[in-house]
């Protein structure tokens, strides 16, 4: 089943155009890899996919972002609503200067959540689902800032779950980290597929091969190709896509 399905997306940054002709869909309970060289759109497509780009001034749309199958540029669509179903977690870690436990009951109290005893089994829930609960369940009073970059990206995945979202974007969510943070990541996504749909843009190619089950190749605004994991980096139909693969350029 496809939880996400766009056709024919062009998008303009005034009269630049950033993405030409988009057609691609999402399955549920997948990991979507999107990979290009800088510049390519990836951001770009990843974020008109919960509406981010309507904070950019000028920026026009033309096709179809369906997710569960409401077109999320129609009109009526309540953006607070989207949010909540389609989190994000960006590149650099952002928790707010708050503790633990109010960086992830952030979330469910701006949705109107008060019980003291229903925000605690969020915090405990969505920590353990971030695998981190280990690490500061006798400190979820210390301010979040105090923890280690890849903790800190880890409580921001807390966080991103803590409102029950269906799908999460991640833009680059390890390129900030050390390895044994990106593994911990890495493995944390494996995990969180089985209950998400994951949609993630990384410039590590090994991190796409390893973790996604679909990739999808940007060059130019253009998707060049989008297929199975395995297919795109072992046997891609494209020359471009084979060039980027193996380094011959970007
Ligand atoms: N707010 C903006 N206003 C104007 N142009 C923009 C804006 N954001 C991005 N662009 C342009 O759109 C194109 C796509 O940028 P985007 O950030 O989506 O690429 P990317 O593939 O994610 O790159 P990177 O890997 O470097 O993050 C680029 O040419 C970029 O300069």
């Amino acid at each position: 089943m496809s939880v996400i399905s766009v056709r024919e997306l062009n998008l303009f940054y005034g009269n630049k155009q950033a993405l030409y002709n988009i057609n691609l869909d999402v399955d549920a309970n997948s990991i979507t890899a999107l990979i290009g060289p800088s510049g390519c759109g990836k951001s770009t497509f990843l974020r008109t996919l919960n509406r981010m780009n309507d904070s950019v001034p000028n920026t026009k749309i033309t096709g179809v972002v369906k997710v569960f199958d409401e077109d999320i540029y129609g009109s009526g669509v309540e953006v607070e609503r989207l949010r909540k179903h389609i989190g994000m977690v960006f590149q650099h870690p952002n928790p707010f200067p708050k503790s633990i436990y109010d960086n992830v009951t952030y979330g469910p109290r701006l949705h109107g959540m008060t019980d003291r005893h229903q925000l605690d089994e969020i915090v405990e829930k969505s920590l353990k689902a971030a695998a981190l609960w280990d690490e500061v369940k006798d400190v979820l009073k210390k301010p979040a800032t105090g923890l280690s970059g890849g903790q800190q990206q880890r409580l921001c995945i807390a966080r991103a779950l803590a409102v029950q979202p269906q799908v999460i974007l991640m833009d680059e969510p390890t390129s900030a980290l050390d390895p044994i943070s990106t593994a911990k990541i890495e493995e944390l996504l494996e995990e969180l597929k089985d209950t998400y749909t994951i949609v993630i843009v990384t410039h590590n190619m090994q991190q796409a091969a390893r973790i996604s089950d679909k990739t999808a190749f940007f060059l130019n605004g253009e998707l060049v190709e989008f297929d199975q994991t395995p297919t795109i980096f072992q046997n891609p139909r494209d020359k471009r896509t084979e060039d980027y693969i193996t380094g011959r350029f970007g």
